[in-house]
């Protein structure tokens, strides 16, 4: 009897789950769709997404083609992993496409922040960005800001054992942060980093706005960042001095055709804190792991930059030209972002109902622009396995059409030159005044997003 109920039981669940899935893939049905699959209703494939990642995204791929449907992150998708369909896709925001980052990320970043905008008034937000960010303003200003917090920041480090994951985090947030209000940065610090880390936690949350949620407390550590920023603003109003920061450019250039509203600029502030802070960190650690792994590769790193060093005086300063001669650097730092994958994709949505390769895409699903398999491509990338900086001493690889590390189209990454700039200057201290060997056991998880999950633990002596 107990056998039969259990065989009774067991058939019932198989029956619900049966109908469960089949009732999701007929609620999505369209006709002319690709083939895939939509998971769960409300959960779709999310669990199987974020647990198996690249793995899940190739099994996909072997049973339904680079093209296929799917229901990850709350949201009915369509995942491409074709190549010339992601180039299409990224050079052709406006026709029926623009950006499709999730409610809690837009929120946290406010209205006006780039990724929320199309059209004329991205082209107006990322103009303003450009002239903050873009190479005039790295050589005229960021450059020398760089340096000094670098060369401070990598001070005193000989005998320690530190988390470098946690370093190039501290790093990056403040070398921005000094770059957008240098003479306050000191005495807010202490109170706006944990609200920023709280807006971070709020990027991706499930939108659900009820205290002790991280989508809550993201609000709350806008609400309290805002508050922070626009008290600089009204004292930098009323103050003369003026400050040579990303802050005094926008609110006293007068010369600049970019005005913006306080609004306005307060999302352009989070935005570049934002935007510029996983990329740049991740890149700046991975870097660190693959050159002790290739000891080859990070001794012609380092021979470059004792060669500049022999060149000027102990207190020098980077400057444009050493900057230029940094080749060698620049391969390392593309080759980390490549083999790294730090940026898996990017999403867009639909406004209205495509077709393209074949297939309809519906008004309103996101596309995921997979861009993780490219980098793995063995035509593009022989043994693309390997950490091999070389390869990019031919600099059409880094214009190749398919070469998608910092997008492209009318969204490739205004901090690109900003990002690898920081990034030098960092491996430039680190490899001329350090030796480092790896401590313990370090476990460095790859996706949804690259991280040293209990941290990545070097020992640092002096070179
Ligand atoms: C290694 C460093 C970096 C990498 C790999 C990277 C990668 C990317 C990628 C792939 C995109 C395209 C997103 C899309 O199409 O939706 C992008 C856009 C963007 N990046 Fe970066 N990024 C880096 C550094 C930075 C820095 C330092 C900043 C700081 C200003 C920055 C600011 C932005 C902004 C504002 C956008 C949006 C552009 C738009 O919508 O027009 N990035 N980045």
């Amino acid at each position: 009897m107990a056998v039969l109920v259990l065989v009774f039981g067991f058939s019932l669940l198989m029956f619900v789950c049966f109908a469960l899935l089949k009732w999701n893939e007929i609620r999505f049905h369209r006709k002319g769709l690709p083939p895939g699959t939509m998971g769960w209703p409300v959960f779709g494939e999310t669990t199987e997404f974020l647990k198996f990642g690249p793995d899940f995204m190739k099994n996909q791929k072997a049973r339904y083609g680079n093209v296929f449907k799917s229901h990850i992150l709350g949201c009915p998708t369509i995942v491409s992993m074709d190549p010339e369909l992601n180039r299409f896709i990224l050079l052709n925001e406006g026709k029926g496409l623009v950006p499709g980052y999730p409610q809690s990320m837009l929120e946290m970043l406010g209205k006006f922040n780039i990724g929320a905008l199309h059209g004329s008034a991205h082209k107006h937000i990322r103009g303003s960005l450009l002239s903050l960010v873009g190479p005039p303003a790295i050589k005229d200003q960021l450059l020398s800001k760089i340096n000094k917090f670098m060369s401070s920041f990598l001070l005193d480090w000989d005998g320690e054992t530190i988390d470098i994951q946690e370093k190039t985090n501290k790093m990056t947030f403040l070398t921005s942060f000094k770059q957008i209000v240098e003479s306050e940065s000191d005495r807010i610090y202490e109170a706006l980093k944990p609200e920023f880390d709280k807006l971070l936690l709020g990027t991706f949350s499930l939108p659900i706005n009820i205290p002790g949620t991280n989508y809550y407390q993201g609000l709350q550590g806008r609400k309290e960042i805002e508050k922070i920023l626009r008290q600089i603003m009204e004292e930098r109003r009323g103050s003369i001095t003026h400050n040579k920061d990303m802050l005094d450019q926008i609110l006293k250039d007068e010369k600049s055709k970019f005005s913006l509203t306080d609004e306005e600029i307060i999302d352009q502030m989070i935005t570049i804190l934002f935007a510029g802070y996983e990329t740049v960190s991740t890149t700046s650690m991975m870097a660190i792991k693959y050159l002790h792994d290739n000891p080859k590769a990070l001794q012609e790193l380092r021979e470059e930059h004792l060669a500049i060093r022999r060149r000027k005086g102990a207190e020098d300063h980077i400057d444009w030209d050493d900057l230029k001669s940094m080749s060698f650097t620049h391969c390392v730092i593309l080759e980390t972002s490549r083999l790294a994958s730090v940026v898996n994709g990017v999403l867009r949505k639909t406004t209205a109902n495509l077709e393209m390769n074949g297939f309809v895409f519906p008004k309103g699903w996101k596309i995921y622009v997979y861009t993780r398999e490219i980098n793995y491509d063995p035509f593009l990338y022989p043994q693309p396995f390997s950490f091999d900086p070389w390869r990019w001493l031919d600099k059409s690889l880094e214009n190749h059409k398919y070469c998608f590390i910092f997008g492209g189209g009318s969204r490739l990454c205004p901090g690109k030159e900003l990002g690898i700039v920081q990034i030098s200057i960092f491996l430039h201290y680190f490899v001329t005044r350090y030796r480092w060997e790896e401590v313990g056991k370090n476990e460095i998880l790859k996706f949804p997003r690259v991280e040293a999950r209990n941290g990545l633990y070097i020992k640092v002596s002096k070179y």
